[in-house]
């Protein structure tokens, strides 16, 4: 069976819907972000600010490897800046997995993140008018990146059933 790779913006539900669709497939989850942190005994945040983002995107890219050759199946939620260095998005089209995007609005992402910041370094910091100029910016940058998954699946106005669903079908 191919790995299922989930990938995104920040926000787009990458955690939750990885969380939610290894609960009805019994296909363990793994989220990249818990990986680093259980690796480096320390959160995102203390990685960045300690170490700065560049060490951040070295483990990232090296833990998405490590991931990848283990022989085990699973349910990978990416950050949602790992398609986006060290050519981690060429392996997003290897035979041997299922990539999907997770397509949201930048309203969308916008309205949850904007209650769901803090453990975001890239966006902590910012004010509300700020964060909204941010992510429109940033999403256009990252969306050649994101465009190299195999599938892409519309999140805006669905439930998380919904998007579980989508990509269900998807795997069939
Ligand atoms: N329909 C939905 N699908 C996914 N997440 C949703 C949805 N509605 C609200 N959320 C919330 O949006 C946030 C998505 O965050 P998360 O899963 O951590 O995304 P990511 O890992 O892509 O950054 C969570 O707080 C989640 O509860
Ligand atoms: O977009 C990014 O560059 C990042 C996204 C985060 O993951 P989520 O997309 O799960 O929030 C996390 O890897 C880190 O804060 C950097
Ligand atoms: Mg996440």
């Amino acid at each position: 069976m191919k790995k299922i790779i989930l990938l995104g913006y920040m926000g787009c539900g990458k955690s939750t819907i990885a969380q939610n669709l290894s609960k009805i497939t019994n296909i363990p989850f793994l989220d990249l972000d818990n990986c680093i942190e259980e690796r480096a005994k320390k959160s995102i945040n203390s990685i960045f600010e300690e170490h700065g983002e560049i060490y951040f995107r070295k483990l990232e890219h090296e833990m998405f490897l490590e991931l990848l050759q283990s022989s085990q199946n699973c349910i990978i939620g990416l950050g949602g800046g790992t398609p986006c260095y060290a050519n981690n998005h060429e392996l997003l089209q290897s035979d041997d997995v299922v990539s999907v995007y997770l397509k949201a609005s930048i309203e969308t992402l916008y309205n949850r993140l904007v209650r769901n910041k803090s453990k975001r370094p890239l966006i902590a910091n910012m004010n509300e008018d700020e964060m909204k100029e941010f992510i429109a910016k940033h999403l256009f940058d990252r969306s050649y990146y994101y465009n190299h998954a195999q599938h892409k699946v519309s999140v805006d106005n669905k439930t998380v059933d919904e998007t579980v669903q989508d990509i269900l079908n998807i795997l069939a």
